[in-house]
């Protein structure tokens, strides 16, 4: 992979839409991004809200799956798109080829922000729960949003290792104290802990439905739940 050129996207009017900040590096030469004809307002007024991204960041067993369910829920009975990237999940498939150095987590951190952009380019509100250890990976992701114009949300899921590790819901803890996995984090792999995360959720001291409420009174807080144009 070292060494390759990489060329810079432009659009077949020569302009740089908001989608495709300035300067993208792209391994493809002679490639143009292709406008279409509906705006992200357009598309927003037809959800009845906007797209925004709910980047859920902490160690195992700390709760970013089941406070993300439980918010897909919520958000879903009140009529809003709502749609999950859940780490365990999209290992299966999309990124099955990545294991956890530190390389392959950021490319998987890398993968997702950009799926989670076009998600919320479309309109949907995507909830994200990987572990994202490295601050440098998600501050990446929010800058990737912050150049397309949109929402991003950062969500510290935070729970004191010795709590996470007594939950231990995979039991991947013991393995890993065990020896039987290793770079697990916490244990002895790193996780950095966001330093300005929109949202911090203790979740050994909420419950899931009061960490629900202070998601959705941010989003609320954040004009999220509604869209200019909306007939909703
Ligand atoms: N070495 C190691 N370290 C941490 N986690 C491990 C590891 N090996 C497997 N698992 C399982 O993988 C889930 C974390 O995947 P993520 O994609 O969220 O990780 S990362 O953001 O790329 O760091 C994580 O899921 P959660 O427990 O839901 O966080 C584990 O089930
Ligand atoms: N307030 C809480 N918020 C989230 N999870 C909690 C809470 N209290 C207890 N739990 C439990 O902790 C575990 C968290 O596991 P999980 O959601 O899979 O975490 P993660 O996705 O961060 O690995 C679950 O078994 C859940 O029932």
């Amino acid at each position: 992979m070292g060494g390759e050129s990489v060329s810079t996207a432009s659009t077949t009017n020569g302009t740089t839409p908001y989608s495709v900040p300035a300067g993208v590096a792209t391994k493809a030469q002679n490639i143009y991004f292709h406008e279409g004809n509906l705006s992200r307002d357009e598309r927003e007024a037809l959800m009845g809200h906007k797209g925004a991204t709910i980047w859920m960041t902490g160690l195992s067993g700390s709760g970013k799956s089941t406070v993300a369910v439980a918010f897909e829920q919520v958000l879903h009975q009140r009529g809003i798109h709502a749609y999950r990237l859940d780490g365990d999940n999209v290992r299966f498939g999309l990124n099955k080829n990545l294991g956890f150095s530190a390389e392959d987590r950021a490319e998987n951190i890398r993968r997702i922000g950009e799926v989670a952009k076009l998600f919320a380019d479309a309109g949907m509100v995507v909830i994200t729960s990987f572990i994202s250890p490295y601050k440098a990976d998600r501050d990446a992701a929010r800058e990737l949003h912050k150049a397309a114009g949109l929402a991003f949300y950062e969500v510290h899921v935070n729970c004191p290792l010795e709590e996470a590790e007594k939950r231990d819901p995979k039991g991947l803890y013991k393995k890993a104290r065990a020896g039987q996995i290793k770079g697990f984090t916490g244990i002895d792999d790193p996780f950095e802990a966001p330093e300005q995360a929109e949202i911090d959720l203790r979740t050994d001291q909420l419950s899931v439905e009061q960490a629900v409420q202070v998601m959705l009174d941010k989003l609320e807080e954040g004009g999220i739940l509604s869209a200019a144009g909306s007939q909703v």
